[in-house]
């Protein structure tokens, strides 16, 4: 069989970074701005309502060439070919990666095995529509003849982060005649603690799971029923409080929800590229029909800004290209991601799946290994929360952590004086990070000699400043499809596939052979290792008093 990829470190644009970052790596952002004084203008794109500025990061316009080399000689443009057309990309699962099928306008097409997805999509949006519309009037009632209050999510990875985050991002928009809860862990304080003050009779349960198998979700979707089935005591009662968001009907059915209550997407849609899918049946009653199809124009938007812009001048590669630059040559271990606006306090944790169940990997197409670091660790929180908390790491700590910060010119809920500051800190935070100060200024600002090494910044610690005028539908979509596609373009340019996730198995497996074995009663025999089964048995030891 022919290689899928080439090695990587063997590519001649790898070897011309690493010539070419022996010769930068010393260069201080100080020197970098002081030598061209227009980078901040310069290093600069816009996109689908977005904004970034990348100017703060250890590049030189030489650097910028050579990752553009890199990408070409990766052949990412042909990958992103490939994904938009409904190839098989995803190798290891034999599947065509088509979430940006998802937002392609009604008359489009795209095809899968010679069959137009494109009308499908439209066909499930518009039901969507239908339905959402009938929950957000009143017009769909419960069993008992009352209107819907609450509506509450049961997914998780995938089926969870997506629309929990989406809906918290957008929450100016939304209904407020309608609580929007989110329970995704198998722990039963999430179930207990989400439906505790809510009333069976005016409460929607959207069971939301791509296979209709996971564990946790079903745990969930089977508590939920009895809790719905002990308040209104009829079967009958099932199909006004439950709807499913799944590909697999058959499942859904055996479960015993109504398939005509059933909202369908495809397997060519991956779990954490899925909150524009039926995924997003939450969101889409939250905000309703028209704000969700804003959404999937700005996502649209960013699509088509990636799949036509040169690398030079393309969003998502440049900052997929920055993060490789980051975590291949200076080795960075981790990228914080850090948005001035509360209501994108959910974003980081999105893209911690997002990214890292993509790019967590460490062989490529071919089975061999990569050669160089993968993903990034992901974290962060919103600012100014986290300046109080971990910036002092980021600051004067001995990693190097890139930045993203993300921030809007106009807040959704101006109040006086509030966003000015939100926003002085933002830039504050960015370009201390990169200037820092000095210990010839620290000292000529009257610090003790003992005191200056402390209070020194060494700055040269990089960031991307990600800027729109204001949060809209439009804007997140096109804000998530940015990262999605960065995504992309690390799994090409290392050779991994971005759409796979058998990491996440051995543990489900090994759960489920514990199971069992923690109910004590008889002592089935444990051939574990001897932590592992020390562990079970003082479980259930603990578990009997
Ligand atoms: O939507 P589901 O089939 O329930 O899957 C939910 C999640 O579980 C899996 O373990 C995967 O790691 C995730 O990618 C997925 O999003």
């Amino acid at each position: 069989m022919d290689k899928r990829t080439a090695p990587l470190t063997e590519s001649k644009a790898w070897k011309a970074l690493q010539d070419h970052f022996a010769e930068i790596r010393g260069l201080h952002l100080r020197e970098l701005f002081a030598g061209d004084p227009a980078r901040g203008e310069a290093f600069t794109l816009e996109a689908a309502g977005l904004f970034l500025d990348y100017s703060k990061n250890r590049v030189t316009a030489r650097t910028l060439e050579l990752l553009a080399d890199l990408a070409r000689e990766r052949g990412v443009g042909d990958r992103v070919e490939a994904m938009f057309t409904g190839r098989r990309i995803n190798v290891t699962e034999g599947r065509a990666v088509l979430h940006t099928a998802l937002r392609a306008p009604r008359g489009a097409s795209v095809e899968v095995d010679g069959r137009n997805v494109v009308p499908a999509v439209h066909e499930v949006l518009d039901r969507m529509a239908a339905f959402a519309g009938a929950v957000r009037s009143g017009e769909w009632k419960g069993f008992t003849g009352m209107p819907i209050r609450a509506v509450v999510n049961i997914g998780i990875g995938g089926s969870d982060l997506g629309p929990a985050m989406v809906c918290e991002a957008l929450r100016a928009y939304a209904t407020r005649d309608i609580e929007f809860r989110f329970v995704s862990n198998v722990d039963a304080t999430d179930f207990c603690e989400a439906t505790r003050d809510l009333d069976p009779r005016t409460t929607l349960f959207i069971v939301s799971s791509k296979t209709f198998t996971t564990q946790e979700t079903m745990a969930n979707a089977r508590s939920a029923r009895a809790w719905c089935l002990r308040a209104l005591e009829d079967e009958a009662a099932v199909a006004r409080h439950f709807v499913a968001v799944s590909t697999d009907a058959a499942k859904v059915a055996a479960f015993g929800i109504d398939t005509a209550n059933m909202f369908g997407f495809w397997d060519w849609v991956g779990g954490r590229y899925s909150l524009d899918s039926a995924i997003g049946l939450s969101t889409m009653i939250a905000v309703g029909p028209d704000r969700f199809r804003e959404l999937l124009e700005g996502f649209r938007a960013m699509d088509e800004h990636f799949r036509t812009a040169p690398v030079e001048r393309n969003m998502p590669m440049i900052l997929g290209l920055l993060g490789i630059w980051y975590a291949d040559f200076f080795e960075a271990p981790t990228v914080a991601v850090l948005p001035y606006d509360h209501y994108l306090r959910r974003f980081p944790a999105y893209l911690q799946q997002l990214i890292m169940e993509s790019n967590g990997k460490s062989v490529t197409l071919d089975g061999e290994a990569v050669g160089a670091p993968t993903s990034p660790v992901y974290w962060g929180e919103p600012g100014t929360n986290g300046q109080h908390s971990f910036y002092q790491l980021i600051h004067q700590g001995s990693h190097l952590i890139p930045c993203d910060f993300i921030a809007f010119a106009r807040s959704l809920n101006p109040l006086d004086g509030h966003h000015a500051m939100l926003l002085s800190n933002v830039l504050a935070q960015a370009e201390a990070l990169a200037f820092g100060k000095t210990s010839a200024e620290v000292a000529a600002e009257g610090a003790s000699p003992a005191l200056v090494p402390h209070r020194t910044f060494p700055g040269n610690r990089p960031s991307n400043v990600i800027l729109a005028e204001r949060l809209t539908p439009a804007v997140l979509g096109a804000l998530v499809a940015l990262y999605e596609h960065m995504v992309f373009v690390q799994g090409a340019v290392w050779g991994i596939n971005p759409f796979d996730q058998w990491g996440v198995e051995l543990g489900k497996e090994l759960s489920r052979r514990i199971l069992p074995e923690l109910e004590a009663g008889t002592e089935p025999a444990l051939a574990h290792d001897g932590s592992t089964n020390a562990l079970i048995r003082r479980l259930r030891r603990l578990a009997a008093h």
